[in-house]
């Protein structure tokens, strides 16, 4: 499926997107009023801690909500030019895998264990080409070489289980990829495997995204992850965007206070550092959440009197950096008087 994309357009155009669950007969959105855009070929970063919404973002622009349990209430999802919010199950089908595809972090419960490699990935390629048995097997080879297999004519026969950790990553890649999806969505990719893994399954994405012009969202709890994959970042806090700009900037001039403190919890490698400080408090859950001010207001070292009573609108501070803090909305209503 294909929009009628104008070059320049972005390629998904997240807007005022609001995504809830029933909890006990009442909606709470776990994500709450969150646009942003994604090129062709940018590979963008969903950071923020466990319980900021981030999956649920992903399992959205996927329609992959539990059903009647959790719903999109309002706004958009353009996809190439296309409303994925407004599409049936059968439609959302045929975009899913081909052109917008998703791995997740533990790959053990995305493959099926009663199957071969080898069918799950020619299953992919049924669903969404017309291609022969033969070619469908010479191409999940090809698919597993490029994903760095080796040996791949003796793992499509064998089962998950079989494999380690990082070589079922690899799989979920090459099933993710077998189309050429346009988007890939990374939920935590590499978060269940060791660190030298790790290191080898990024720069396999990073390739990968090169050679097939695609677009990535990265979604993860690691700053150090999205300093090395990504070019734009969003910041999210209990739902909502706290921050949003490229990775150069955010690095060296973070604005929102959860940024800051965010960056104060990566691990320096090369001070003697052996846990990361994290941040006092945690995410209030739906049912906790504040029913007004700023959702980071309790855990914030800047709190100030109106956070805890009204909203703070992310707006452009410095062009092309958004943050949602009266700290910044302060300095920029003065900057409007002078
Ligand atoms: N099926 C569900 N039913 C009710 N609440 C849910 C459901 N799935 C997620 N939530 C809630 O939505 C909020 C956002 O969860 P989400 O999984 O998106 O966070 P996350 O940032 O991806 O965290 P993690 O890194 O732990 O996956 C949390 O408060 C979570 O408890």
């Amino acid at each position: 499926m294909s929009g009628k994309l104008h070059k320049d357009a972005p390629l998904l155009e997240v807007k005022n997107l609001e995504t809830a669950f029933d909890i006990d007969g009442t909606y709470y959105n776990a994500v709450d009023n969150v646009s942003f855009t994604v090129k062709p070929r940018q590979i963008v970063g969903i950071v923020g801690e466990s319980g900021c919404g981030k999956s649920v973002m992903s399992l959205s622009i996927m329609k992959l909500l539990p059903k009647g349990i959790g719903e999109i209430r309002s706004g958009e999802i353009l996809f190439d030019g296309i409303h994925l919010e407004k599409l049936s199950d059968k439609e959302i089908n045929r975009v899913r895998g081909k052109d917008i595809s998703m791995i997740f972090q533990e790959p053990m419960t995305s493959l099926n264990p009663l199957f071969t490699i080898g069918f799950q990935l020619q299953e992919v390629l049924f669903n969404h080409q017309k291609i022969s048995k033969q070619d469908a097997k010479l191409k999940s080879i090809a698919l597993l070489k490029s994903v760095g297999i080796s040996r791949p004519e003796k793992i499509i026969d064998e089962y998950p289980h079989q494999l380690s950790g990082g070589m079922r990553q690899r799989v979920m890649i090459a099933i993710a990829i077998a189309c050429q999806p346009k988007l890939l969505i990374a939920d935590e990719p590499t978060t269940a495997l060791d660190v030298t893994v790790q290191a080898q399954i990024l720069e396999l994405l990073k390739e990968i995204q090169q050679v097939n012009d695609m677009s990535i969202i990265l979604i993860t709890h690691d700053l150090g992850v999205v300093a090395e994959m990504c070019d734009e970042v969003i910041v999210m806090y209990a739902g909502r965007i706290a921050e949003k700009t490229d990775v150069d900037t955010l690095f060296h001039n973070p604005k929102h206070p959860y940024t800051k403190l965010l960056m104060g919890a990566i691990p320096k490698m090369d001070e003697d550092v052996e846990e990361l400080s994290s941040i006092k408090g945690i995410v209030p859950s739906l049912k906790n959440m504040p029913t007004a001010g700023c959702r980071f207001a309790e855990r914030c070292p800047s709190v100030m009197p109106e956070c805890m009573v009204s909203t703070p609108k992310l707006a452009e501070n410095e062009q092309g950096h958004e943050v949602a803090c009266f700290l910044y909305e302060t300095s920029r209503a003065l900057e409007g008087v002078k």
